[in-house]
């Protein structure tokens, strides 16, 4: 097997007497796509944010390849591949989508925020971000500023824009919230290419079961910050304890 690429180690969160997270160990590998389920307050936001640095763990470790991302700011995790998908946080509404991408090539590229002197350079990061606008299927709009986006469209420049920093490790935080029923499947069909290159590592919270069934190699299941289930998505979706929990019955009892 694979070694993992992602490993959390017990990890645990508490917000003053309230566990949010309970000494979650979960390991993730490359090429595969998990998706973290689990009822309303189950902590899977919060699992994401113990991983992305949002948050900082009370005990347990993060660690990417090895390393220990644990005491780490978000940008150093980014650093080190852990990629996530926000909403528009990293985006420059005034610019174009195409001027959007072309900035996380160069972020990525090591050339940082600077202005770029060699036109070589430049053609290279843009041909670079066409790439990502085709895969995104964002082209006819690369002209146009990223605030008139729909919010679809602004969806999948999200995903654009992460594709672009290049990381190992995929996060999404139910990735069609809020979208319409067209939209949707693009963004999804961009997560099932992404999961094809098996060098990724692909993490999904979700509360749709179709979208689940869609995606899922694998699935956790978090219920009071604790790992319920974890394993091949017929087998977790029929175990007794996970309907019991999705069924609204106590754990005790199952
Ligand atoms: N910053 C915080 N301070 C205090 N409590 C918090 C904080 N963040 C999360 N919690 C609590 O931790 C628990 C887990 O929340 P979390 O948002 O991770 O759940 P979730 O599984 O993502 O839920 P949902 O599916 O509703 O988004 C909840 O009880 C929540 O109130």
């Amino acid at each position: 097997m694979t070694q993992p690429s992602l490993v959390t180690q017990d990890l645990t969160i508490r917000f003053g007497g309230h566990v949010a997270v309970n000494a979650v160990s979960c390991e993730f590998r490359p090429g595969e796509l998990t998706v973290i389920v689990g009822p309303n307050g189950a902590g899977k936001t919060t699992y994401f944010n113990l991983i992305s640095g949002q948050l900082t763990a009370t005990s347990g470790k993060v660690l990417k390849d090895g390393t220990d991302l644990t005491a780490m700011a978000p940008s150093a995790r980014a650093h080190h591949g852990i990629g996530r998908a926000f909403q528009l946080t990293n985006l420059f509404p005034g610019l174009t989508v195409l001027e959007n991408i072309r900035l996380a090539v160069q972020a990525r590229s090591g050339a940082g925020w600077k202005l770029l002197r060699r036109v070589e350079a430049l053609t290279e990061l843009t041909e670079k971000a066409e790439r990502y606008l085709e895969a995104t299927k964002l082209t006819d709009k690369a002209h146009q500023p990223a605030s008139a986006l729909p919010h679809g469209d602004q969806r999948k420049l999200e995903v654009a824009l992460l594709m672009a920093m290049e990381p190992d490790i995929y996060m999404f935080d139910e990735p069609t919230a809020g979208m319409s029923l067209d939209h949707a499947p693009d963004v999804l069909d961009l997560i099932a290419e992404i999961k094809k290159d098996r060098t990724k590592t692909v993490l999904l919270v979700e509360h749709k079961m179709d979208v689940v069934r869609a995606l899922a190699d694998r699935i956790i299941v978090l219920h009071n910050g604790e790992l319920l289930a974890d394993g091949p998505p017929e087998e977790v979706m029929s175990s007794q304890i996970v309907r019991d929990v999705y069924l609204g019955k106590s754990t005790e009892a199952a």
